[in-house]
């Protein structure tokens, strides 16, 4: 009889972080008269960015916060996007802004994420949050919120301090690849990224005790992949269409029943990492919106 793997439950995770964010949010609305903000700006139609940004905009009024969703034609000009966000950095109602990305190829994401405001910054990719992050500053509230989701949901197998554990991060993206080793390392983790380029890359995944897969790539990580009793936590959303019977499925980087039978833990998908990442949205919106009144407290 195969043996059953923890399975990490990204939304009941979620919603505990969420209930705590929103009692902390009514106190913070009743101490300082007003709401903690959060706007989301969209650019174009991407269908799974709209389905991202309406789920953000629930989450946010479901916490209690002041949330104003932007929504702006593919078209928009990079100068336009620009001015859009340096309003928002100016408007005293907004905490956190988040520029839901990929943006138009035709926009330079690096210089829209580089104009928000550092301390409304509530990805966490701002270069001096992200740079903070990478000089190992842990301390920083404004992690980047995939990252910090899936430290929440590792930490619930093996606790804070990860000493003595490897680690082997799949994927060297900005969003999570890169971020991620940065905390599993300040968690005292002995981490290895790799990628594309990496040789021998399955047999290095399973000298893992924690494997982060991040390579949007449908399934890639099987049982082969995978050391027994291994923490797996899978970040890839794919969506696979099977053309005979006309319908789609959702599918993470990894094997999930394969995974089962062999890791001590897994993270699905759907109802993974994904809903923890907007939890950890709101929690730093929250944090934006205290930091904010600390930082406003202070006479110049
Ligand atoms: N500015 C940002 N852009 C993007 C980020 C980000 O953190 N900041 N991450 C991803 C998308 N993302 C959040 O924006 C995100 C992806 C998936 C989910 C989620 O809850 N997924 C569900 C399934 C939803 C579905 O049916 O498609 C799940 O996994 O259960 C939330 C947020 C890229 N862009």
């Amino acid at each position: 009889m195969p043996r059953q793997a923890v399975l990490i439950d990204g939304k009941a995770l979620a919603k505990s972080v969420t209930d705590a964010v929103a009692d902390v949010a009514a106190r913070f609305t009743a101490a300082q008269g007003r709401q903690p903000g959060l706007a989301v700006v969209l650019v174009g139609e991407d269908p799974a960015s709209q389905v991202y940004v309406r789920s953000k905009g629930k989450m946010a009024a479901r916490c209690g916060f002041h949330s104003v969703t932007i929504r702006q034609s593919a078209d928009l000009s990079q100068t336009d996007l620009l001015a859009v966000v340096d309003r928002l950095n100016n408007d005293s109602t907004i905490d956190g802004i988040l520029v839901q990305l990929p943006l138009p190829t035709h926009i330079d994401a690096d210089a829209v994420l580089s104009a928000i405001d550092p301390g409304k910054d509530v990805d966490g990719f701002h270069p001096i949050n992200a740079g903070r992050l990478a000089s190992g500053d842990v301390d920083n509230p404004l992690l980047p919120c995939t990252p910090a989701g899936i430290m929440h949901m590792i930490r619930t197998i093996h606790g804070k301090d990860l000493s003595g554990l490897n680690a082997v991060v799949l994927g060297r993206s900005t969003i999570v690849g890169r971020p991620i080793s940065h905390l599993l390392l300040a968690a005292n983790a002995t981490v290895t990224v790799a990628h594309s380029r990496t040789k021998n890359i399955e047999a290095l995944a399973h000298t893992a005790d924690i494997l982060v897969a991040a390579v949007g790539r449908p399934q890639m990580v099987g049982r082969s992949w995978i050391k027994p009793g291994a923490t797996v936590i899978d970040v890839g959303i794919n969506r696979i269409e099977d053309q005979n019977l006309g319908t789609s499925q959702l599918v993470g980087d990894v094997n999930f029943d394969e995974a089962m039978d062999v890791a001590g833990a897994v993270t699905p998908v759907p109802k993974g990492v994904g809903p923890m990442t907007i939890a950890m949205l709101m929690a730093n919106t929250l944090k934006a919106a205290e930091a904010r009144v600390k930082r406003e407290a202070v006479p110049a």
